[in-house]
């Protein structure tokens, strides 16, 4: 939908409410958000390339055991989800610091567009071999730059 507010987010993922993620009050429990965010997540950065070195992914953009690791994560819940919906999750960078990258996650009705949560997450780059955060390499901050359609200042 043109006014929704994931409009401008480059990775927005839709998926249904399942009756299970509801809670006993009725509405979808809050743990959940916290995996609509990472399919967002996931999906975000499988399309810039940096998915390993986990056997679930390709460490085909960095090579040499580099990969993402979550350091921090929150949700503001703005209002509740209710059975049935149809949602969308969205994430974008807001910024590439030295060895960490930003996001902004936000849940919303695909229908109606009404914005359900929002909130955040920060990545660290890691070289899981010794477990030593390195500087985001070029390569992913130009791949995200390509995403978003805009530079980063450093
Ligand atoms: C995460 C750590 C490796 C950080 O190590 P260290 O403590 O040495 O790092 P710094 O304190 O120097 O910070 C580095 C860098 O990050 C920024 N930062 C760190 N913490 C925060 C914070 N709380 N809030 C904001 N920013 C933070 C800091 O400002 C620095 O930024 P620069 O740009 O200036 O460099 C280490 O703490 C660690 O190993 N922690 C445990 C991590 C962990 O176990 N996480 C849970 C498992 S991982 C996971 O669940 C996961 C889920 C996903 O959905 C993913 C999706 C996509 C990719 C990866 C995912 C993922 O790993």
């Amino acid at each position: 939908m043109p006014d929704s507010p994931l409009k401008d987010f480059p990775v927005v993922v839709a998926f249904p409410l399942h009756w299970g993620e509801m809670d006993a009050f009725g509405h979808a429990n809050n743990t959940r958000t916290f995996t609509w965010f990472e399919t967002a997540r996931i999906t975000y950065f499988a399309r810039i390339g940096l998915t390993g070195p986990s056997a679930a992914g390709n460490d085909r953009m960095t090579g040499g055991g580099i990969g993402p690791i979550l350091a921090a994560t929150n949700a503001d819940y703005l209002r509740p989800v209710l059975f049935p919906t149809r949602l969308v999750a969205g994430c974008r960078a807001t910024r590439i610091g030295t060895s960490s990258i930003t996001l902004e996650h936000a849940v919303a009705g695909e229908d109606d567009g009404v914005l359900y949560t929002r909130g955040s997450a920060v990545i660290v780059t890691l070289r899981y071999a010794t477990h030593e955060k390195i500087p985001v390499p070029a390569e992913i901050r130009e791949a995200i730059e390509a995403l978003e359609g805009r530079s980063f200042s450093a």
